[in-house]
C-alpha cells in the first residue's frame, strides 16, 4: 500500500508540545481531523496542538489534541516563530503573526528565546459568552475569574499549584457556566515576583504549560495586588517570564524543535 508522506516537525514550549506543518502540505485535507491523528500519543506523533502555517500573510492556525480550534496559544506561538526561522520564512528578528485573537508581534531576543506581545485582556462576559461577568465567582466551592487572554481562562488562587488537577479543573472547564468551555489555571503566589501554575487546557486536559494560562494568571495577580508587573511564572517543566506595562501583557519563554521527519497518512 502505497502512504502519502506529510513532512512534519515537532516543538515544545515548556514542555507544552505541537506538531507543525505548512499550510502548503495539508491544503486538501481535513485539518481537525489531522490534528487528532497527528496528536494521538499512541498512534500519532503525540502533541497537546497542531499548528498550521500559513504564509501571506504569517499566520499560526491552532488546533487542540481533541481536534477543536482555538485563538491563540502562547507557548505555540513562541514554536510557530521557532519554526518560522528555522525553515527561513521569516528574516527578521521581529515580525508580526496573524492569529484568530489578532496580531501578536513576536521578538527573537539575543539568547535565542521569544518575546511575545501578548494583547490586553478583556473581562466582558460577551467574549467569553457567559451570562455575566466572572469576578471573584463562587462556582464548585472555588473562587474563579474569567476573562478572554487570547483565548478564555479562568483563574483560580491555592495554596498549592502543583497538585492533583484533574477533577477540579475538568469540572470547571467543562461547567455550564461556560457555554464554549473555559480553560482552567491554579495559581500559587510564591512572593510578589513569582507565581507557581498549572493549567488544565480546554480540549486537551492537563498540560506541563500553557502561555496564555500565564499571561492570564499573572495579570489577575498583578490586577489583585498580589504581585508587581513583572513575573517569573514556575511551571511542572521550566518558566515563564510575563511584563505587564500599561496594561498590555508581554510573555518571554522558550521554543525547542524535538523532531522532524513524515507522518504516514
Ligand atoms: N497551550 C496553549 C493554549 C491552547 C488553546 C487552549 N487549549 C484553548 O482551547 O483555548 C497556550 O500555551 O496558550
Amino acid at each position: 500500500m502505497n502512504r502519502t508522506e506529510l513532512p512534519v516537525t515537532k516543538y515544545h514550549g515548556c514542555g507544552n508540545d505541537f506538531v507543525i506543518v505548512h499550510a502548503r502540505d495539508v491544503q486538501n485535507l481535513d485539518w481537525p481531523q489531522l490534528a487528532v491523528a497527528l496528536c494521538d500519543r499512541h498512534t500519532g506523533i503525540g502533541a497537546d496542538g497542531f499548528i498550521v502555517v500559513c504564509t501571506d500573510p504569517l499566520e499560526m492556525v491552532y488546533y487542540n489534541q481533541d481536534g477543536s480550534r482555538a485563538p491563540m496559544c502562547g507557548n505555540g506561538i513562541r514554536c510557530f516563530s521557532a519554526f518560522c526561522l528555522d525553515e527561513g520564512l521569516v528574516q527578521d528578528q521581529v515580525f508580526d503573526v496573524e492569529t484568530m485573537a489578532g496580531t501578536k508581534t513576536v521578538a527573537r531576543l539575543q539568547d535565542g528565546t521569544f518575546r511575545v506581545m501578548m494583547g490586553q485582556p478583556d473581562f466582558s462576559r460577551e467574549t467569553i459568552g457567559t451570562p455575566f461577568q466572572v469576578d471573584h465567582y463562587l462556582l464548585n466551592d472555588h473562587e474563579i475569574t474569567s476573562f478572554f487572554m487570547g483565548t478564555i481562562h479562568t483563574v483560580v488562587f491555592t495554596d498549592n499549584a502543583m497538585g492533583n488537577i484533574e477533577i477540579p479543573g475538568s469540572e470547571i472547564c467543562h461547567a455550564s457556566l461556560f457555554p464554549e468551555q473555559t480553560n482552567v489555571n491554579f495559581v500559587e503566589v510564591v512572593d510578589s515576583g513569582h507565581l507557581r501554575v498549572q493549567t488544565y487546557e480546554r480540549g486537551c486536559g492537563v498540560t506541563l504549560a500553557c502561555g496564555t494560562g500565564v499571561c492570564a494568571s499573572a495579570y489577575q495577580a498583578w490586577r489583585e495586588g498580589l504581585t508587581g508587573p513583572h513575573v517569573d511564572v514556575e511551571l511542572r517543566r521550566g518558566s515563564l517570564h510575563i511584563d505587564i506595562e500599561d496594561g498590555t501583557v508581554f510573555m518571554s519563554g522558550p521554543a525547542v524543535r524535538i523532531m522532524k521527519g513524515v507522518f504516514y497518512l
